[in-house]
């Protein structure tokens, strides 16, 4: 059961149980970030979509492990229009690492998102990153203190919902970047519907991001008319030339 006394998938069950052994960092983090808002309002100046693109080198719902360089694989999604980027830190079922973040972060000029399951306040100090992630789900009624902690060491913290519980709980934690996300965590499914259901419950002046499941430009599209600010793209990406994945869902 999780904080919200639902049923997890196992493997969600399994990522749990491990980021909450992981250990938290020795020294409080000071960050000075590159702002999100910005770069997406440049991106929207110049006519294109803004994408938030995924170093994903794989998940329990993904066959195989990409095995690249995520250096290149970075590059290469800025180079093909990424507003942003998330880098999954995650080691045990997503073939992420926190010294792949430091890498592409000292690589590429635009924000960069740590993609990751953050169970307390000392594990914001593992790395330095200009978003930060929190779940709704998973930090229950830590999220105030965890929107807190992330804001004073200088990191934007994107909240996480997938429910309307979830997004008033984000609201009053003074989320200001949200990110809705189509994958149910309990049981994997993606229905694009979610953000289109949950997105007009959120003020105006919240920055939302539709996170997972968008995979074409009717995707892409469908999302922008529901009101998305920002897409955040892991999968659609990964599969195959990443530039030009990145750069047909920028357009
Ligand atoms: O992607 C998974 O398989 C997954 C499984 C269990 C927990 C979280 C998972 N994904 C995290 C994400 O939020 C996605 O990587 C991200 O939104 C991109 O989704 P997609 O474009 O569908 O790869």
């Amino acid at each position: 059961m999780n904080a919200s006394g639902d049923e997890l998938a196992p493997d969600v069950r399994a990522i749990l149980e491990s980021a909450r052994e992981r250990p938290g960092g020795e020294t409080r983090v000071s960050v000075d970030a590159r702002s999100f808002p910005e770069a997406v309002a440049e991106t929207e100046a110049a006519g294109r979509v803004p994408v938030i693109a995924e170093v994903k080198p794989t998940s329990p719902t993904t066959a195989g492990v990409r095995e690249d360089d995520p250096v290149e694989l970075a590059r290469e999604m800025v180079a093909g229009g990424a507003t942003a980027l998330s880098v999954l830190t995650e080691p045990e079922h997503f073939g992420g690492s926190t010294e792949s973040l430091q890498r592409i972060r000292e690589a590429v000029d635009v924000p960069v998102l740590r993609k990751d399951f953050i169970m307390n306040e000392a594990q914001l100090d593992v790395v330095e990153s200009d978003l930060v992630l929190l779940i709704a789900r998973f930090v229950g009624e830590d999220l105030p203190d965890l929107v807190e902690a992330a804001r004073d060491r200088g990191f934007q913290p994107l909240v996480e919902v997938h429910t309307r519980e979830e997004l008033t709980a984000a609201l009053a934690a003074g989320a200001d970047i949200v990110g809705i996300n189509n994958r149910d965590l309990g049981r994997l499914e993606v229905d694009l519907g979610t953000f289109e259901e949950l997105a007009p419950e959120a003020p105006e002046d919240v920055l939302l991001v539709a996170e997972s499941g968008v995979k074409t430009v009717e995707d892409a599209r469908r999302m922008r008319e529901a009101g998305a600010d920002a897409l955040l793209v892991g999968t659609a990406i990964m599969d195959g030339d990443v530039r030009q994945n990145t750069e047909t869902l920028t357009q």
